[in-house]
Parts: structure tokens; sequence; C-alpha cells
């Protein structure tokens, strides 16, 4: 793909392809974000969505093809790597450690961001820069709580929240690793209306506030065509349609693929 400015992307996928065995999940795929979009990836169960995270994120390598985040290939990266680079993504299936606290939550993601061996060892050995980093990670861990609205409930248990709330915590323990591209897999999986409502709000917000770039599966087509710019459709690993919000809920090939099913907001 050649694009005329450089910088307007900070995700990019030629040509990329993922296989299982003869199952072919993600089919030549080629698509981009744009720095500071909201971007929808929709399409039936089995159609390669959440395949495509795994591949961004590096849980799998494509086939063939190439990912590019700020115009650096990625394919090859490792999980923490990617994390490192600036990329963080939400579960389907929240993942929070439970029987921790709201603040330790996000204080363990926050020290993603330190990268290196030497700073475990100085860690264990709480030499004084170690000290000082470690207030600064408090501090920001209690602004980034204070910002999410969840430093009422910081010394809570994870798991004494209610669902709407582990999912906002699930978002901000992304945002702490300090990542400029966020990938919400279902976010308002499980919600009830007005959760899913705030929940809608809460991601525009951040969207701007962290200076982010969103991609977002999603079932819930309020969602997805009350908060997206564009959007992606998939069928059986393979993009049929793309386009904003008004163009993919009239277009057919997308009205056949969710046969029978709701695509109106
Ligand atoms: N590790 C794996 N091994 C074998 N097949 C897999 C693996 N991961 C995914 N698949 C298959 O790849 C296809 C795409 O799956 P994927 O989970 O990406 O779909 P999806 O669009 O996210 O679906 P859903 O909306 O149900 O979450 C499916 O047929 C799935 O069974």
């Amino acid at each position: 793909m050649s694009n005329q400015n450089d910088n307007e992307y900070i995700l990019e996928f030629e040509n990329v392809t993922k296989k299982f065995g003869g199952l072919i999940a993600v089919n030549n795929f080629n698509g981009y974000l744009k720095n500071g979009e909201l971007l929808g990836l929709i399409g039936p169960n089995g159609a390669g969505k959440t395949t495509l995270f795994n591949l961004i994120t590096g849980i799998y390598t494509p086939n063939i093809g190439k990912i590019l985040f700020k115009k650096q290939k990625i394919n090859s990266k490792k999980p923490h790597e990617v994390t490192q680079l600036g990329i963080a993504r939400t579960f389907q299936n929240i993942r929070l450690f439970k029987e921790m606290t709201v603040l330790e939550n996000v204080l363990v993601s926050q020290h993603l961001k330190l990268k290196n061996w030497i700073w475990l060892f100085k860690s264990v050995l709480k030499t004084p820069d170690v000290l000082k980093v470690e207030k600064e990670m408090q501090n920001e861990a209690w602004n980034l709580l204070e910002e999410v609205g969840l430093a009422v409930y910081a010394n809570d248990k994870a798991n004494s929240l209610p669902y709407g709330l582990q999912r906002k915590l699930e978002i901000a323990r992304a945002l702490a690793t300090g990542a400029k591209l966020l990938l919400l897999d279902e976010p308002a999986a499980g919600m009830n209306p007005h959760e899913t409502s705030e929940l809608m709000e809460f991601i525009k917000h951040i969207r701007q506030e962290y200076k982010l770039s969103i991609l977002i599966i999603e079932h819930d087509m309020k969602v997805i065509m009350g908060i997206c710019e564009r959007i992606y459709v998939l069928d059986y690993g393979k993009k049929i349609a793309e386009g904003s919000p008004e163009e993919i809920q009239k277009d057919p090939l997308v009205i056949k693929a969710y046969l029978g099913e709701e695509l109106a907001i």
C-alpha cells in the first residue's frame, strides 16, 4: 500500500493471511487505522476478528503479509514487545487480577513500562531511583483512576466492582501501559443498556484525553454505529465491506452476511 502522508497511519495491514491448518482465519487482509481514528471491526461469529487482534499483539504471526505499527513491521514481535511499543488490548472475557485491589491492578500494568532486567534487579534492592520511580508511578496510577472515575474504588478488590466498572478497570489497565493504540475486544459484552451508553461516552472521552487510536470489535451495533468513524466488515476471514456507519448499514453484502440480524442503530 502506498500512503501519501506517512504520519497519518498508526497501523497498516498488507496482504495479511493467517491459516490454522486448512482453515484460513484471516484471508489477504488489507487495511489501515489513521492516527486518532476510532475504527470498528465487525463480522459474524468466526469471521476472524479476534485472530486479527492476536496477529497485531504478537500472539500469532501471519503466514503471509505485513503488519506495520508507526511504519515499523511488528509481525515477529513478542506480545510484551508489542506492549512496550505502545499497543494495548482488552479481552472478550475480562482479565483482571481479581483478588488485587483496583489500584494494584493499574500498578501492575504500569510496571510493564519498565523495560529491562537492571530495573528488575534494582527494584528488589529498592535503590533510591527505584523508590522515586515507584512514587511517580503511584501518583500516575491515582491520576489515571481519578481520570476514569475509579479513584473511589482504589482500595476495593477488583472482583467486588460491578461488571461495567470491571470493564472500565480493564481499559484503565490498558491505558496504564502508556499505549497509544488501544484494541478493544467486545467491550460492551454482558453490559446492560445504561452501562453500554456510559461505555460509549467513556471510549470517546479517553480517545480524546489520551490521544488514542482505537480499534474496536463489537457485536452491539448500537456501539459500533454510534462511535466509529469507519468500519471494516469481515466474513469467513475476508474483508467484505468498509465504510462509514451509514454506508455499512446499507451494504448488500453486509446485510447478507448478517442475514436475520439487526444491523440498524
Ligand atoms: N488457535 C486456533 N486454532 C485453530 N483455529 C482457530 C484458532 N483461533 C481461531 N480459529 C478459527 O479461526 C476462525 C476465526 O476465529 P476468530 O476467533 O478470529 O473469529 P471472531 O470473528 O473473533 O469470532 P467471534 O465473534 O465468535 O469471537 C474460526 O473458524 C476459529 O474457529
